[in-house]
C-alpha cells in the first residue's frame, strides 16, 4: 500500500469507534439470513466477479491503446484528419487575444478551409450518417468551439431545417450551395419575447393568392428576430419561423395555422447587400462565442415565392388551401420540433468532448503540480491530496459515462433517422433533451472546478478553463433552455406511467419501470438496506437497482402530489407546485440510462486490462451519486446507516484508486497536446513547466 493510500471500507475503523470486523460480522450474520429472504434481487453476475477479482485490490494496469482504441469509435480518422489539418494551418488557429470582428472573419475562414480546402464536407452526413456528423462536429468544437457552432448553424440548423422541414424540391435547390458554403445561411426562431415558448412566436407569414407569394412581417419590437447566429455578418438565407396566415371565406377573414418554417433570402447573392424589407443588427460582443456573428432581424412586407414553404408537414396550394397529412396544430408543432433534436444530440455529445479536454488538463497538471509534504519528505503532488481525488476523479469517471451514453444516444438517433419508427422518435426526443440538459449543465460546473483545481495558472486564458466556459456556458441554454428540457423528460415519464396502468407498452429505454413499478412500490428490503461488503457494493446489480429505485419512487410520488394539487390548482398550478421535484425525477432517470449504459460498456469491453480499468471507473461514478444522494436513500430507509458509510469509504477509496491510473485514464481519450493546447495540460509532464515559460516570454 501507498504512503497515503487510505484503507479500504471493509478494514476500517469508524468514527463511532466501532471496528468495521463488527459491523462485517453483523452484515455478514444478517446477508446469511437474507439468503432466505431476498426474492427480488438478483445475485451478483459472474463478470461482476471475475472483475471484481481483477479491478479489487491490485494496482489496475491500464494498456492506453487497447482503452483508446475501445473509446475512439468508427469516425475517429475523420476527427484525426480534422485536426491535422488545422494543425498544418497555424494562421487559422484562433489566437488568445482576439477582437470579435477579427474572430468571426477567422471563424468563416476556418470553415471555409475546412470545407473547401480540407474537403471536409460534414452536410451529407447529416442525415446519411448521423454518426459521422456529430464525431465531425466534436473534433471541430474543441479547434475553437465558434467554429463548432458555426458550423452547428451552417448544417444543422440552417441545413438540417432544409433537408428535415422541406421536401425533395427544397433539397435539389439547395443542397449544392449550403453544402460547399455558397449559401451561408441562418435559423431565425428565437424573437426578443419568446424563447423558450416557440408557440408563442410572433412573426407572420400571410398567404397572397393574387401573387402566389407569402409576406413575411415582424408586428412589433418583441417579435423581432434575436440571437440569429450567421445572421449579423456572413448569412445569406434564413429559416424563418413564423405563424402561417390563410385568407378564409368565413366572417373573421384569415385562419392562423400554427407556427411554421419559410426559406427568406436575407442578402443579396452577389452584392452582399442587405434586401429590401430586411433590417439586420448585431447582436453585440457577447460572454463567450464570439466566432459566431449573431444578429437580430426585422421583416417589414418580405414578400417571397408559395415554394419557401419548408412543406413537409404542411403546404399551402395554389388556390391558398391548406393541407397536412397531421391533424391539428399541436401535432403538426410536435413534428417540427421533433425533426430538430439533432441540434441537442450534437451540443450533449460536444459538451462531453468539451469535459474531455479540461479533465485531461486538470489531471495532468495535479499530476505534475506539487505543494506540501510531510515533515523532511519531499513534496506531494496535488492530486495526492484526498480533496483533490474528490474533485477530479468522479468527474474523470463522470466523462467516461457521459462518452458511453452519448455514443448510445448517437445510435438511437441514427437508428432513429431510418426507421422513423414512431416509438423511437419519442424516446429519442426525451433522451436528447434529458442528456443534453444533464451533461451540459455538468461540464459547466466541472470547468469551475477545473479552474479552481488548477490554483492561479487555471486562471492564465492561454491554459484554456476560463475560454471553454466562457464559450461552453450557453451550451446550457440554446437548443432548449436545460429547465425547460428536463421538464419534457419528466412529462414523458409520466407519459409512460399513465400508459403502463392503462396496460400499454414501455420503449426501450423506459423499460426497467415496468420492473421497478412493481417492485419498488413496496418498502425496501429491511436486510438488504444493511449489506456493506464491497462485493456487493460493487455489484452492478446493487448500482442499477438503486439508481432505478429512487427513479421509480420519484415518479410514483410525483404523480400521486400532481393528482393532489391539480384537484385545487388545475394542472399548470400543479405541475408548477411540484416543479423541483420533477425536475429531480429527469435528472434521476437520465444518471440511471448513463449508468446502464456504462455497465453496458464494461461488459462489452472486449480488453480484459480495459475492462477492469472501466469497471473500476464505472463503479466510482455509481457510488459518488449514490453518495451525493445519500440523503433521499437514507429517508426511504433504503441504505441504513452502516451501507450509507461503507458507500462512503469505498467511493474515496475508488477516487484513490482511479488516480492511481488517472495519467492512462486521460491519454486514452487520445486528444493530442496541438487540440488541448494548454501548456500546464502537456502529455509529457516535463514539458509543461516550458512551454508555459516560453509562451510569457522566458
Ligand atoms: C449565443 C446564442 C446563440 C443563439 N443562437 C440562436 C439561433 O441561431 N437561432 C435561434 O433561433 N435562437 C438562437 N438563440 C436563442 C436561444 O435558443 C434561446 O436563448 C433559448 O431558447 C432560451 O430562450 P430565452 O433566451 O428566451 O430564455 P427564457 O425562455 O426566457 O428563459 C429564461 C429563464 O426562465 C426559465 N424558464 C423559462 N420557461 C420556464 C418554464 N416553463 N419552467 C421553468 N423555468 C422556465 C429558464 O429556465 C431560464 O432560466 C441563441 C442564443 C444565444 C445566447
Amino acid at each position: 500500500m501507498e504512503p497515503h493510500e487510505p484503507k479500504p471500507s471493509n478494514s476500517t475503523t469508524d468514527e463511532d469507534g466501532l471496528s468495521d470486523h463488527n459491523h462485517a460480522a453483523v452484515t455478514r450474520r444478517i446477508e446469511r439470513l437474507s439468503l432466505h429472504l431476498r426474492p427480488t434481487r438478483d445475485p451478483p453476475h459472474a463478470d461482476t466477479l471475475e472483475l471484481l477479482s481483477c479491478a479489487g485490490r491490485a494496482k489496475i494496469e491500464v494498456n492506453t491503446e487497447q482503452l483508446s482504441l475501445y473509446m475512439r469509435g468508427k469516425y475517429r480518422d475523420v476527427q484525426q484528419s480534422v485536426y491535422d489539418y488545422f494543425n498544418s494551418r497555424p494562421e487559422l488557429q484562433t489566437p488568445i487575444e482576439i477582437s470579435k470582428d477579427e474572430h468571426r472573419e477567422l471563424c468563416m475562414r476556418q470553415l471555409m478551409g475546412l470545407v473547401r480546402e480540407a474537403g471536409i464536407r460534414p452536410f451529407r452526413y447529416v442525415v446519411d450518417d448521423p454518426a459521422k456528423y456529430f464525431a465531425i462536429l466534436e473534433a471541430v468544437g474543441s479547434v475553437d468551439m465558434s467554429l463548432g457552432i458555426k458550423m452547428g448553424v451552417q448544417y444543422s440548423l440552417w441545413g438540417g431545417s432544409v433537408l428535415n422541414l422541406g421536401t425533395k424540391k427544397h433539397k435539389d435547390k439547395y443542397f449544392e450551395g449550403i453544402d460547399n458554403m455558397e449559401y451561408p445561411g441562418c435559423f431565425a426562431m428565437t424573437e426578443l419575447h419568446h424563447g423558450s415558448n416557440v408557440q408563442g412566436l410572433r412573426t407572420i407569414a400571410t398567404f397572397d393568392l393574387m401573387k402566389d407569394e407569402f409576406i413575411i412581417n415582424t408586428p412589433d419590437d418583441g417579435a423581432l428576430k434575436w440571437w440569429i447566429g450567421n445572421s449579423a455578418v456572413h448569412g445569406k438565407f434564413a429559416t424563418v419561423f413564423a405563424k402561417l396566415v390563410l385568407p378564409t371565406h368565413d366572417t373573421k377573414g384569415v385562419s392562423d395555422m400554427g407556427v411554421h418554417a419559410f426559406i427568406v433570402p436575407i442578402r443579396d447573392m452577389k452584392t452582399h447587400k442587405v434586401l429590401p424589407g430586411v433590417e439586420i443588427h448585431d447582436c453585440g460582443h457577447k460572454v463567450g462565442l464570439n466566432g459566431v456573428d449573431n444578429g437580430a432581424l426585422r421583416f417589414k412586407s418580405v414578400r417571397i415565392p408559395r415554394d419557401n414553404l419548408l412543406n413537409r408537414f404542411g403546404d399551402v396550394s395554389r388556390d391558398g388551401k391548406y393541407t397536412s397529412s397531421l391533424p391539428s396544430i399541436n401535432k403538426r408543432f410536435a413534428a417540427t420540433l421533433g425533426e430538430l433534436v439533432g441540434g441537442r444530440v450534437g451540443l450533449a455529445y460536444s459538451s462531453v468532448g468539451v469535459l474531455k479536454i479540461a479533465v485531461i488538463i486538470a489531471v495532468r497538471y495535479s499530476l505534475l503540480r506539487q505543494q506540501f509534504g510531510p515533515p523532511k519528505k519531499p513534496e506531494i503532488s496535488i492530486l495526492d491530496y484526498q480533496s483533490q481525488q474528490h474533485k477530479l476523479m468522479p468527474m474523470l469517471a463522470s466523462t467516461y459515462a457521459f462518452h458511453f451514453a452519448t455514443l448510445h444516444l448517437v445510435d438511437r438517433y441514427s437508428e432513429m433517422k431510418k426507421s422513423h419508427d414512431e416509438q423511437l422518435v419519442g424516446d429519442v426526443h426525451a433522451l436528447s433533451a434529458g442528456l443534453k440538459a444533464y451533461v451540459t449543465s455538468y461540464t459547466q460546473k466541472a470547468l469551475s472546478i477545473c479552474r479552481e483545481a488548477c490554483g492561479g495558472h487555471g486562471y492564465a486564458a492561454v491554459n484554456r478553463f476560463g475560454g471553454l466556459r466562457n464559450d461552453h456556458d450557453i451550451f446550457q441554454t440554446f437548443e432548449g433552455d436545460n429547465t425547460v428540457l428536463l421538464q419534457q423528460v419528466a412529462g414523458y415519464l409520466l407519459k409512460q406511467y399513465q400508459e403502463k396502468f392503462q396496460g400499454g407498452t414501455l420503449t426501450v429505454t423506459w423499460n426497467y419501470l415496468r420492473d421497478s413499478m412493481n417492485s419498488y412500490l413496496s418498502q425496501p428490503n429491511p436486510v438488504t438496506a444493511r449489506w456493506e461488503g464491497e462485493d456487493h457494493l460493487r455489484d452492478p446489480n446493487f448500482q442499477l437497482d438503486a439508481f432505478r429505485y429512487r427513479t421509480s419512487r420519484l415518479l410514483q410520488s410525483v404523480a400521486l402530489r400532481l393528482r393532489k394539487h391539480s384537484k385545487t390548482l388545475g394542472s399548470f398550478g400543479a405541475w408548477n407546485r411540484c416543479l423541483n421535484h420533477l425536475l429531480t425525477l429527469a435528472e434521476s432517470h437520465i444518471e440511471t440510462v448513463v449508468l446502464a449504459k456504462f455497465i453496458d460498456a464494461v461488459r462489452s469491453c472486449p480488453d480484459p486490462s480495459s475492462r477492469a480499468a472501466l469497471k473500476l471507473v464505472c463503479d466510482l461514478y455509481a457510488l459518488d451519486r449514490i453518495w451525493n444522494d445519500i440523503g433521499t436513500y437514507r429517508n426511504v430507509d433504503y441504505v441504513a446507516p452502516n451501507k450509507a458509510k461503507a458507500i462512503h469509504k469505498l467511493s474515496e477509496y475508488l477516487s484513490f484508486q482511479v488516480k492511481n491510473v488517472s495519467k492512462e485514464l486521460v491519454d486514452a481519450f487520445d486528444l493530442p497536446d496541438y487540440v488541448t493546447r494548454a501548456p500546464i495540460g502537456m502529455q509529457a509532464a516535463q514539458d509543461a513547466y516550458s512551454q508555459y515559460t516560453q509562451y510569457a516570454g522566458f
